[in-house]
């Protein structure tokens, strides 16, 4: 699904007026009685008390029209009119007239903190103060209502956006945003729903089709795209019933060191869970017996050194070398690494001790093969790129670095972020079991066993990283979030697959 900014989006609203030949307010009428439509479907004739708190633009029309809807079905419905101006929009206008002729119990003025009402902690905060209209942090008593709203510990659903937050900048510390419990969201989500700095005040999402323009919507480019099950499942490729193990390429898994042969055990066993059609590690002798024990699945290959990489004389060819994990960062491990970049023209995959060693010697990038796929944390990255001021400024700085270098970078998160040719992908599976250790590790051998199997590196580090999230979800269904470790990403990655084509 695509993510399109707010200028876009307005754009989009009034070429859907235009070609479906409708007024602005039958639009508003449509969006909004999709949203009554869904709180009707969730609170099933509650008697639960609804306070709606209506801006004067076109959110707070949305909350008029949603008020109105309520009503008719019989709820019990308070509506508050913030009035932080005297203009309003006609569609607010409309809306109001049409809401007086519903009920008897006409809308409240808040024009000051005195105007107030008490909100208990078990009633039904509606917040449809602020859209995408928003274009200056709250300020005065208007900052104030958000607190008190907040601070009621009623449960709160956003209508559009959560009021106070932008939906292109990040809001400053002392920026008042409602902490929306719910945000039911028009046609497509907003950047900001998926940021580390805002993702929080969202709570959970959901997005309502409203019918907005088809072939605007298809042929516009979004800033982002969000990666659910539909637009995963077009990325994925058959396998060919005549096909043999030599088809499915062979990932070579190059890390370790005393004490962290574990890392290349997960990985490893992620890439033949993916599919790889050959697994060949390449480790320190002292993880000779681990790996041919705990994977018989695997070729093993061992450094002249017992605890460290030094020298990677892998005699292979392997279709995608995954470098990084457990590898550590000793001078000789350094040293043979830069060999290994020098030697190898496929694109590789880089993780963990691979990019802070990058990150400490610079010169490293420019023997990066093209295409390389890197899978940074936030840490990793700031190491590799340097601090940034913001998500937003962040995102600039990723989308140059994988420019400069001709590299995909997976930046990992609660909601992953995929940057590459000049697009950002936003992963929409996973959960919060997921932050275990090991996890990463679990990625690398996804991705790397999806390239070796002739995926294009971007399409496999957008599509592995889907499976990895959809494999923890399954995991973590079964066994909670706290039970969850890595290993069981990689072993339930059968599942993944299955699910992908399972509705
Ligand atoms: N596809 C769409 O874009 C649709 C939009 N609709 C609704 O319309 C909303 C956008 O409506 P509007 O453009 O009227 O904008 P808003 O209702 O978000 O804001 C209203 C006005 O408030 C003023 N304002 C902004 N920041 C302020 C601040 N800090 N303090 C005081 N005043 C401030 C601005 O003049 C702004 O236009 C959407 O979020 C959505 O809820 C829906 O009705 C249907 C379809
Ligand atoms: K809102």
């Amino acid at each position: 699904m695509k993510i399109f900014s707010a200028a876009q989006l307005k754009k989009a609203d009034e070429l859907s007026i235009k070609n479906q030949n409708i007024t602005s307010t039958q639009l508003m009428e449509r969006a909004a009685s999709h949203v009554s439509a869904e709180i009707h479907k969730r609170l099933q004739n509650s008697d639960i008390a609804i306070k709606i708190f209506c801006g004067v633009g076109n959110n707070g029309g949305d909350g008029l029209v949603i008020a109105r809807q309520l009503i008719e079905k019989g709820y019990n419905v308070k509506v508050f009119v913030v009035n932080y101006t005297d203009n309003r929009s006609d569609d607010f206008l409309i809306n109001y007239d049409r809401l007086k002729e519903t009920t008897n119990d006409w809308p409240e003025y808040i024009k000051s903190a005195s105007d107030f009402p008490e909100i208990d902690q078990n009633e039904f905060v509606i917040d449809a103060i602020f859209g995408i209209g928003l274009n200056r942090p709250l300020e005065g008593w208007i900052a104030k209502l958000v607190d008190h709203i907040n601070y009621s510990n009623a449960f709160i659903l956003s209508i559009d956006m959560p009021s106070g937050l932008f939906s292109d900048r990040i809001p400053g510390e002392e920026d008042r945003v409602i902490s929306a419990n719910f945000t039911i969201s028009f046609q497509t989500p907003k950047l900001v729903f998926f940021l580390p700095q805002t993702m929080d005040f969202v709570g959970d999402l959901q997005i309502l089709d409203i019918g907005l323009d088809r072939e605007f919507l298809s042929s516009e480019k979004g800033q982002a795209e969000l990666i659910s099950k539909p637009e995963a499942r077009l990325l994925y490729q058959p396998r060919k019933s005549n096909s043999h193990k030599g088809n499915y390429g062979h990932t070579l898994v190059v890390g370790g060191s005393y004490g962290k042969i574990g890392s290349v055990l997960l990985s490893s066993k992620a890439a033949l869970r993916t599919g790889a059609g050959l697994v060949s590690t390449f480790i320190p002798k002292c993880g000779y017996t681990i790996l041919q024990t705990a994977l018989p699945e695997a070729m093993v290959i061992v450094d002249k050194n017992d605890e460290k990489l030094t020298h990677i004389d892998h005699g292979m060819d392997p279709s995608v070398i995954c470098f990084g994990m457990g590898a550590g960062k000793d001078p000789e491990t350094l040293e043979a690494f830069k060999q290994l970049l020098e030697q190898t023209k496929n694109p590789m995959l880089i993780d963990a001790d691979g990019l802070n060693m990058i990150s400490e010697h610079k010169e490293l990038l420019k023997f990066l093969p093209k295409q390389s796929v890197l899978t940074p944390h936030p840490k990793e990255l700031q190491r590799l790129i340097g601090d940034w001021k913001d998500d937003f400024d962040k995102l600039k700085k990723v989308e140059e670095f994988t420019r400069n270098h001709d590299v995909i970078l997976v930046l990992k998160g609660s909601h992953t972020f995929i940057f590459g040719e000049g697009n950002i992908y936003i992963n929409n599976s996973g959960n919060p079991g997921m932050a275990t250790a090991g996890s990463g590790d679990v990625l690398s051998g996804i991705i790397s066993g999806l390239i070796s199997q002739q995926y294009q590196p971007l399409a496999a580090a957008i599509l592995g990283v889907y499976l990895h999230g959809l494999s923890g979800d399954i995991v973590a269904e079964n066994r909670s979030y706290q039970a969850l470790i890595s290993g069981d990403i990689a072993e339930n990655m059968g599942a993944a697959f299955q699910s992908l084509f399972a509705d």
